[in-house]
């Protein structure tokens, strides 16, 4: 985030040369015949310095790279100041520079002693409190509805940010969740996502958390609105919506003017981006799901990964270690796309969770100083939880012609250790086999061998594994609260130091802007053909095609 072009680091330079000059020569199976010792060369062990005991392992050695590789990969990130750029955003600097903002998720889950000068970091202890507080009276009980009775649903209203993060967490952690406290989450502004949602509400017992940074965001609002009309029309009585509607938000005036008293309202602060709300008070629905306890839990295996990213040399920091990963298919091999390729169900919306955190961050073309780049950044992220993507998309993986960098991830022990383990153990074979497959091919000699003689010439050549496609896999005890806080953070924080070296800003989101501001004027003229002014004619027909042909 230094502002700097990437291209022009020496290191850069150097990589391009390497690229060019050896990358045919980067095959896995001689790069795996000539060193038996590969694995323990490139695969590193996590274990958390304090905290709750966290373990994982990360094996690298199906890269395509070889230790001057990654060598030079380094003097990329010592060249681009990473670790001055880590240490600003530990220190509450203001590393969002276009919104002039500290960058300050680390402070949401500062177990530890990061002293971070920034106003409003003092709070996040007493919010914390509030919603251990809140979140016990409602699992318990005694936190009662309008008729006395006692909360069976929740629902998260909220998108991006404030919904991806909540919908994972809750997802990931089910064996930890209050199966008697049914939790949904609303955030599509089709009415069907609302409607369909509160089919199963019941208004007497179910809670509405409005979960929003801004407090502006239309799809939110409109939701928010629509529950609390749905709520107030059996309810009758304003003044019972102080029972069944909370705020979290960074936004006082506008969450009380929605009409949700300030007691009731969760506050963070704006050096939390959306991407990284989820240890904030937006994070409320993942504490009354999975328990206050399991929340800080998730936190403190957070805060544990930020203090190996802090204080862990480059050449063992695991972040880095991904970060620099990426870069290396990203801009040397010309991929476009990452994969994140879960073997475990509970991690079903990891990948969708990490399409905002990566692509919303690194989807930059301009740097810091304003410079158009000269090179790809942020990666198209993607992927499915195992094994459903190997009976559809890994056909392409396997024998397209992209490069396609996967991690593969999985826990060593199931939640659901059904038939004995069966079932976990057929999954992680398949975890082993992926990526040795996608690593290691199969030759047109092996195939022949196989086939036998006779065989036409097309079919020989249909049944060769190129291989040499590269991919992590990381592998850890068992899918708790803390390890998931680890693993996101493993991420944010790869993300993190990809944007320095790219040299663009990672936490805000211009992006998103410029279609929300054409659909708040369209939504001005839908109401007849001649009120549809200042359009391309792509757009002009297709809005009179909807005029003509709606019905409400
Ligand atoms: O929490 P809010 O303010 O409603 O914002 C929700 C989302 O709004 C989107 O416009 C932003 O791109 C996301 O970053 C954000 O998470």
């Amino acid at each position: 985030m230094s502002g700097n072009l990437a291209s022009e680091y020496p290191a850069w330079k150097k990589l391009s040369q390497i690229y060019q000059s050896e990358h045919s020569r980067l095959v896995l199976r001689d790069l795996f015949a000539q060193d038996p010792a590969r694995f323990s060369h490139f695969s590193k062990e996590y274990t958390s310095s304090s905290g709750p005991d966290v373990t994982f392992l990360l094996d690298y050695s199906k890269n395509l790279i070889t230790q001057p590789i990654v060598d030079t990969l380094l003097a990329l990130v010592r060249e681009a100041q990473v670790e001055s750029f880590r240490d600003k955003m530990f220190a509450g600097e203001h590393i969002n520079t276009s919104e002039d903002r500290a960058v300050l998720h680390v402070a949401l889950r500062n177990f530890g002693d990061f002293k971070i000068a920034e106003a409003g970091t003092d709070e996040v202890a007493a919010v914390l409190e509030h919603m251990k507080v809140f979140s016990n009276a409602v699992r318990s009980g005694e936190w009662k509805g309008y008729t006395g009775k006692t909360i069976d649903t929740i629902v998260n209203i909220g998108i991006g940010g404030s919904d991806l993060g909540p919908v994972m967490v809750t997802e990931a952690l089910k064996p930890y969740s209050k199966r008697d406290l049914s939790a949904h989450f609303v955030s599509n502004i089709d009415g069907t996502h609302i409607a369909e949602t509160l089919k199963l509400c019941n208004p007497e017992t179910t809670l509405f958390i409005i979960a929003s940074k801004t407090f502006t965001t239309q799809e939110t609002i409109t939701n928010a609105e629509t529950a609390r009309e749905w709520f107030l029309a059996t309810a009758g009585d304003k003044k019972h919506v102080a029972k069944h509607f909370v705020a979290l938000s960074t936004n006082t005036a506008a969450v009380t003017s929605f009409g949700i008293a300030e007691e009731n309202m969760f506050q963070f602060w704006d050096w939390v981006g959306g991407r990284y709300s989820l240890w904030s008070a937006i994070g409320l629905s993942i504490a009354l799901v999975i328990g206050y306890d399991n929340f800080e839990q998730l936190l403190k295996g957070a805060h544990g990964m930020d203090e190996h990213f802090l204080k862990t040399p480059l050449e063992n920091n695991l972040p880095v270690i991904l970060a620099i990963l990426g870069i290396w298919y990203n801009d040397f091999y010309g991929a476009q796309t990452h994969a994140l390729l879960p073997y475990d169900q509970y991690l079903h919306k990891f990948a969708d969770y990490f399409q905002q955190g990566d692509m919303e961050s690194n989807g930059k073309s301009v740097t810091k100083g304003g410079h158009r780049v000269d090179y790809q950044t942020g990666p198209i992220i993607w992927g499915a939880a195992g094994t459903n993507g190997q009976h559809s998309f890994y056909q392409l993986v396997h024998q397209g012609t992209k490069v396609i960098p996967a991690d593969f991830l999985a826990p060593a022990t199931t939640h659901n250790p059904i038939a004995h383990s069966k079932h976990h153990r057929i999954l992680l074979s398949n975890f082993f086999a992926q990526p040795e497959a996608l690593a290691f091919g199969k030759t047109e000699e092996e195939v022949r061998k196989e086939l036998g003689p006779g065989q036409s010439e097309a079919l020989y050549k249909s049944k060769v594994f190129e291989g040499n496609k590269p991919s992590n896999s990381l592998l850890f005890p068992k899918l708790t609260p803390a390890t998931l806080g680890a693993l996101i953070a493993l991420y944010e924080h790869k993300i993190f130091v990809q944007g320095v070296v790219w040299g663009i800003n990672s936490f805000d989101q211009m992006g998103v802007e410029l279609g929300k501001v054409l659909a708040k004027n369209i939504l001005a003229q839908l109401g007849t053909p001649e009120d549809v002014k200042g359009h391309d004619s792509s757009t002009t027909g297709l809005i009179h095609y909807y005029q003509k042909h709606r019905k409400e």
